[in-house]
């Protein structure tokens, strides 16, 4: 009874300044568990522990909680002792943060692995997923570690289950709000990582999340000892007497068209049987009256999600009912925020602000409270903001509030004690960046940003705060008067920006008051947002540093109901809220929201939405104002509000700066790969134009193919062997060439080409030099088979005479072209010039040493050698090799064994593609005529049929039965420069 004296002492207006002197003392709180303590502070601490706790010391209550228990544990003198300045007094803890790994839910998930790994029960390891063709991180765009290692308060690994978490998450908010302390809980996390499946639950029995459960749990717990709810709770601590609405449950909508909407959407689970057994001794001498709200904060705007919805067909063209397309208006205003009055709880240094005109409804069993949230959730979705298949996209927020009486004192208001927990589903903490969202989504996922920032925002400020504090307590002592005045360091705190959002408004509270708060991390680690749930983590470890005043609600201390009772009054003349209401805003906030209601039908909904009435906010703030302060703290605001949103700005005009970046890079990756794969394209088509008209050339020469020719090859040298195994690979490279393409580009190639030309130049020169020879009979005995060397043939002596002397002329002009071609990136014409040259050396073999030596001259700066080397012949070999088995390949097809006697002739082919060459044996004629050339070996011919050309060429078996009479014949002669050559002497 003592401890209830004091208890009512405390509404007493003799207590208020001991109130006061507490107020600096919780603030000091810290500084007596750090610091030996001043002269004063066992005092203070002694009367505030007193005044603070005065029903928990009544409690008989068996279960008791950890924060209950530790005060116990750690008395006011004890405590004193400990000088750390950050570690915290054990009135505070730090805010639990508590980590949920969402389990894998099939292939549709974008990763396989997760890329978090629980290493121990408190902390995880996350790890960037690797792309596994590029083995570079995955998803990542910033700058985030690719690693990193995170603590919380526990891990709870994928496989845990609902029950489990309730119980080490929630169960001791829900003891300590049946003792009177307040509690909040929230869930933060992207989209799809399970915040609603963790807070409202699943479709299957057994998965009813923490808010069923704290129902149950509850109900399980209060069972006999409910009150006649003959008061109700107002505003965050005031109580006055309730009336008879607030037994009136919310309902669902009256209007026909609505409720066929609502009724479609309202569907029932296997958990809606699910029932939490747990049960929490309490103290049996009070009764308990619970009370329930359910409030959405959406587009920084405060809804009542238990207000009835009505159609409103005023003011707006009648549409048609029950159609496809059904057309309903509904409106609904917000909800404005007024500051708690100080007489409502006379401990708080600062109050918090509640939710004026917010609906409450007194529930009486845990089954009443559980419909009353699910009609809250199918308004959440009649309103849009909690979309079928998408993300949250307000942040929901159950508020219970008990209300407990000493069963002794039913009557007297003044020693009812309010207590609240509340718990927070907030909406998905992704970046508009990867939502790609416009026009009202935008806004939308600006302001979800913004809350959650600005949450962030105001733990951040705490905890230095707190640092602040906890240092220039741990310094008390240092002052000139051996004492530290901490109203000093407590002027330099940065204000916590809890006013930039609704969120933080709304929850201040908790984090200024007494109350514990606990933060559930929910990770779904197969999902593509790693940057975000980085960014969630690091959150989370933000949130463990902050500190909060554990401590029981205060007991209601006003005297009389009255103030509580006119606001009452205020607020109910706020209700309903209706578009008659005399402070509607004048730019109403439209929006569009489509249901899909099975497979067929949907229904489309506008949706009007009021800003809260301001004009008479002031009315309720009973806080002494100071216009300066006033003044100079809007103009705080507004600064805060303007950097927000440039930092906003900011990170949205630098995600669509990178996502332009890279566009454009992209966008240029692939123009460079056209450029050079068209180069390419374009330098194979020139090598092969190129290679063309070298073997044109070589045909218009007359050096392929023709038996007649072959018997020029007096002097056959390793050189026509090269040539010819170079024809033969050209050939073999184009015989996949189109057969339609081939003769229009050979022809056109032989036209155009200027080394075609060239050679055009050279060989008729070349031609007249080898008539004017001694062997200019034997060069006249050619008999070409091709038109271009009859052509040659043809040539009159005089034209002959004439380019021969034109070539002695060009030889110094070619010189200096075959010099620059020596650098051009055709490296390989030299070889087949020189090639060419060698070609032409037989012919010039019997012709005359002048003869030889010019055209030799001509030919061989291009080379930039004058012979071929052992090493390019040695080079050279594997083609001759690849030829011979071509060649082989060839008879074994044909079935027609290559007696290196015969003449072997190509014949023309009709498609390249068929690959088929086919030998034929020269004819009889030929072969006769071979023979009664005495002079010269008879060179068996094979007659391939040239692709391009269309001319025959000779074949290795024929240069090398060649080669050896010539070597044969060079033994005897000793003179012959074309064996030098051949021989590399
Ligand atoms: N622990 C779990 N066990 C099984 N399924 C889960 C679990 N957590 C989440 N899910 C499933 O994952 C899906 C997404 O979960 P949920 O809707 O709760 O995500 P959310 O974070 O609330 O998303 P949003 O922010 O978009 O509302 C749901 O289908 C849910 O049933």
């Amino acid at each position: 009874m003592a401890t209830r004296a004091s208890a009512r002492n405390n509404k007493t207006p003799s207590i208020i300044p001991a109130t006061q002197t507490t107020r600096s003392t919780r603030t000091k709180a810290p500084a007596s568990s750090k610091t030996p303590p001043p002269t004063a502070a066992p005092a203070t601490t002694k009367r505030t522990t007193a005044t603070r706790k005065p029903l928990s010391s009544r409690s008989n209550s068996t279960v008791v909680s950890d924060g209950a228990s530790k005060a116990k544990a750690k008395p006011a003198s004890t405590r004193k002792n400990a000088k750390t300045p950050t570690i915290p007094d054990s009135d505070r803890e730090p805010i639990m943060a508590y980590l949920r790994i969402r389990p894998h839910l099939g292939e549709d998930e974008p990763i396989s692995v997760p890329y978090l790994t629980p290493l121990s029960d408190t902390s995880v390891r996350m790890t960037e997923p690797q792309d596994n063709a590029t083995n570079k991180a995955r998803f990542r765009t910033s700058t985030i570690s690719g690693s990193s290692l995170y603590t919380f308060s526990h891990v709870f690994p994928p496989e845990t289950t609902q029950f489990d978490f309730f119980s080490k998450t929630t169960l001791p908010l829900v003891r300590d709000v049946l003792q009177g302390q307040n509690g909040l809980l929230f869930t933060y996390g992207v989209t799809n990582s399970g915040k609603t499946y963790t807070v409202q639950g699943g479709n299957t029995r057994g998965s009813a999340g923490i808010l069923p459960r704290t129902l149950d749990v509850i109900f399980n717990s209060i069972e006999g000892l409910q009150g006649d709810g003959k008061y109700r709770p107002v505003r965050l601590y005031g109580i006055e007497p309730a009336d008879d609405s607030d037994t009136d449950l919310p309902q669902m909508s009256t209007e026909p068209g609505l409720a066929e909407v609502l009724g479609q959407l309202d569907s029932s689970s296997e958990s809606d049987s699910d029932m939490d057994p747990t049960t929490i001794k309490v103290d049996r001498n009070y009764e308990y009256t619970v009370w329930l709200s359910y409030v959405e904060v959406y587009n920084e705007k405060i809804y009542d999600l238990l207000d009835s919805v009505k159609d409103e067909p005023s003011g707006r063209q009648p549409t048609p009912r029950a159609t496809a397309d059904p057309k309903f208006l509904l409106m609904r205003k917000a909800l404005p925020l007024r500051p708690s009055p100080a007489a409502d709880n006379c401990d708080a240094e600062v109050n918090g602000k509640y939710i004026s005109g917010l609906r409450q409804f007194r529930i009486t069993s845990a089954a009443q409270a559980k419909s009353i949230v699910k009609l809250g959730q199918l308004h959440r979705r009649v309103f849009g903001t909690l979309a079928n298949h998408q993300s949250s996209r307000s942040h929901g927020m159950v508020i219970i509030k008990i209300v407990r009486g000493h069963r002794g004192e039913k009557d007297d208001p003044t020693s009812l004690q309010v207590s609240r927990l509340t718990l927070v589903d907030l909406a998905g903490s992704e970046r508009t960046k990867h939502t790609h969202t416009t026009g009202d989504r935008l806004k939308e996922a600006g302001n979800i940003n913004k809350s959650l920032m600005v949450l962030g925002q105001c733990m951040e400020v705490m905890r230095s705060n707190q640092k602040k504090l906890a240092l220039s307590l741990a310094h008390e002592g240092s002052g000139k008067d051996g004492r530290m005045d901490t109203r000093d360091v407590r002027t330099t705190l940065a204000v916590i920006p809890f006013r930039h959002s609704k969120l933080t408004e709304c929850l201040m509270d908790y984090f200024i008051g007494e109350g514990r708060a606990v933060m559930i991390v929910n990770v779904n680690p197969y999902d593509t947002g790693y940057d975000e749930n980085s960014h969630v983590m690091k959150f989370s470890a933000l949130a463990r540093e902050v500190y909060i005043t554990h401590a029981p609600a205060p007991v209601h201390k006003v005297p009389s109901i009255g103030p509580g009772k006119l606001q009452g009054q205020k607020l109910k003349d706020l209700n309903p809220i209706t578009m008659n209401d005399p402070a509607v805003n004048p730019n109403p906030f439209r929006r569009k929201v489509t249901i899909t209601m099975g497979k067929k039908s949907e229904a489309v909904l506008e949706v009007v939405e009021e800003d809260e009435p301001q004009e008479d906010l002031e009315d309720f703030d009973d806080e002494p104002s100071n216009p300066l302060i006033d003044a100079l703290f809007d103009e705080v605001e507004d600064l805060r509000m303007k950097l927000f949103e440039a930092e906003m700005r900011c990170a949205i005009i630098e995600a669509e700066t990178r996502e332009e970046v890279m566009r454009e890079m992209e966008d240029r990756m692939r123009l460079m790969e056209d450029k050079y794969s068209r180069r390419l394209m374009s330098e194979l088509e020139q090598n092969e134009l190129k290679t063309d008209a070298k073997i044109d050339m070589l045909h218009k020469a007359g050096l392929f193919g023709s038996p007649m020719k072959q018997q020029q090859y007096t002097a056959p040298t390793f050189s026509d062997e090269e040539e010819d195994d170079e024809a033969a690979d050209v050939e073999m490279s184009l015989i996949n060439q189109d057969d339609d393409d081939e003769a229009g580009d050979d022809e056109e190639m032989s036209l155009s080409s200027p080394l075609a030309e060239k050679f055009t130049k050279k060989s008729k020169p070349a031609r007249a030099t080898a008539k004017n020879t001694p062997s200019k009979q034997a060069t006249k005995d050619l008999s070409l088979e091709d038109d271009d060397d009859t052509e040659m043939e043809d040539l009159t002596e005089e034209e002959e005479e004439d380019a021969d002397n034109e070539l002695l002329d060009l030889e110094a002009e070619e010189e200096e072209e075959d010099e620059e071609e020596e650098d051009d990136e055709y490296v390989d014409d030299d070889d087949d010039d020189d090639d060419y040259e060698e070609e032409r050396m037989p012919t010039k073999t019997s012709s005359s040493k002048s003869t030889r030596s010019s055209i030799g001259k001509s030919k061989a700066p291009a080379s930039g050698k004058q012979e071929p080397t052992q090493d390019s012949k040695k080079s050279k070999q594997p083609r001759v090799s690849r030829i011979e088995r071509d060649l082989k390949e060839l008879s074994i097809k044909d079935k027609a064994p290559i007696d290196p006697d015969d003449s072997i002739t190509v014949l023309p082919k009709k498609s390249k593609k068929t690959k088929k060459i086919v030998i034929d044996s020269d004819s009889e004629e030929e072969r006769q005529k071979d023979e009664d050339d005495d002079e010269v070996p008879t060179i068996p011919v094979v007659k391939k049929k040239r692709q391009l050309g269309k001319k025959p060429i000779m074949t290795m078996d024929h240069i090398e039965r060649v080669t050896w009479e010539v070597e044969k014949k060079a033994a005897n002669t000793q003179g012959s420069r074309a064996v030098r050559r051949l021989t590399g002497n």
